[in-house]
């Protein structure tokens, strides 16, 4: 495994009373797979919305790539170079898929206000390589049929896969993905598993993943965390924590 190139270390939350994220830490080495896990309530929608700015944390720190990250703009962390995707899934559903994708790479842009006002030739290459790279996000999740088809017009299972490749085309080093399965089929999740696999071995993304479906975080993570009430109550590879009495109770909620 290659050396910790995301690292979050006492990382805390509180919403008044309530210790959402109870001193969390981890590392994930660059292009791991890494699968948050958890029963409900047990803070790991929290932590992505920390790693994103969503929330200030209380304390503690996050280091993507040798940086702290964790007092910066949430705009900034997307300019690092990560990106997510949402629970419930956050699309333009009145804009096609290829707008989406494309508001995905603009997310990420680095253009000024007055060369964009203008068209300057830089703005128009930036456009060119944009549509390229969303091309290559459409072959890759294998999207070319709906290219131009309004996002509402698809089935729940193709949005999931819009809102992934929307995330993909920022071309993140870093990619969180918020329960990509949630909702998907067997067949679909199978689908799923085998893109993550394409986006690990073609493009060397680093993935952080939470989720629920036990058959996905199997055939992928290469390793899991297991959150409960807050905090990491282990860490191993997928067979180890299925096999761990204490995840078991911690689902049971014994
Ligand atoms: N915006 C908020 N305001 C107040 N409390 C919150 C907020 N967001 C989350 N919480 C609380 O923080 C705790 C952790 O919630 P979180 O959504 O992070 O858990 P989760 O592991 O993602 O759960 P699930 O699997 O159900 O999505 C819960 O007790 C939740 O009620």
């Amino acid at each position: 495994m290659s050396a910790a190139f995301f690292e979050v270390e006492q990382l805390s939350l509180s919403f008044g009373g309530v210790k959402a994220v109870r001193d969390v830490s981890f590392s994930v080495g660059a292009g791991e797979i890494l699968a948050v896990i958890g029963p409900n309530g047990a803070g790991k929608t929290s932590l992505l919305n920390l790693i994103t700015r969503v929330f200030d944390a209380s304390s503690g720190s996050i280091r993507f790539n040798g940086h702290e990250i964790s007092r910066l703009a949430r705009h900034d962390v997307v300019r690092q170079g990560i990106a997510r995707t949402f629970q419930n899934i956050e699309l333009f559903e009145g804009a096609t898929v290829l707008e989406n994708l494309l508001l995905g790479r603009h997310r990420a842009d680095h253009g000024n206000f007055f060369s964009q006002m203008f068209n300057l030739p830089s703005v128009q290459r930036a456009e060119a390589l944009s549509r390229e790279r969303v091309e290559d996000v459409v072959r890759l999740l294998d999207l070319a049929a709906f290219r131009h088809r309004p996002v509402a017009e698809l089935p729940y299972g193709v949005r999931k896969v819009v809102e992934l490749g929307r995330a993909l085309a920022a071309e993140p080093q870093l990619l969180l993905l918020d329960e990509p399965a949630s909702g998907l089929n067997p067949e679909e999740t199978r689908r799923l598993a085998y893109w993550l696999e394409d986006i690990q071995a073609e493009l060397g993304v680093t993935v952080v993943m939470v989720e629920h479906d036990m058959s996905l975080v199997a055939a992928v993570a290469n390793r899991v965390v297991v959150m409960d009430q807050g905090q990491v109550l282990t860490d191993g590879t997928p067979a180890q924590v299925q096999a761990d009495p204490r995840v078991i109770a911690a689902y049971l909620g014994t």
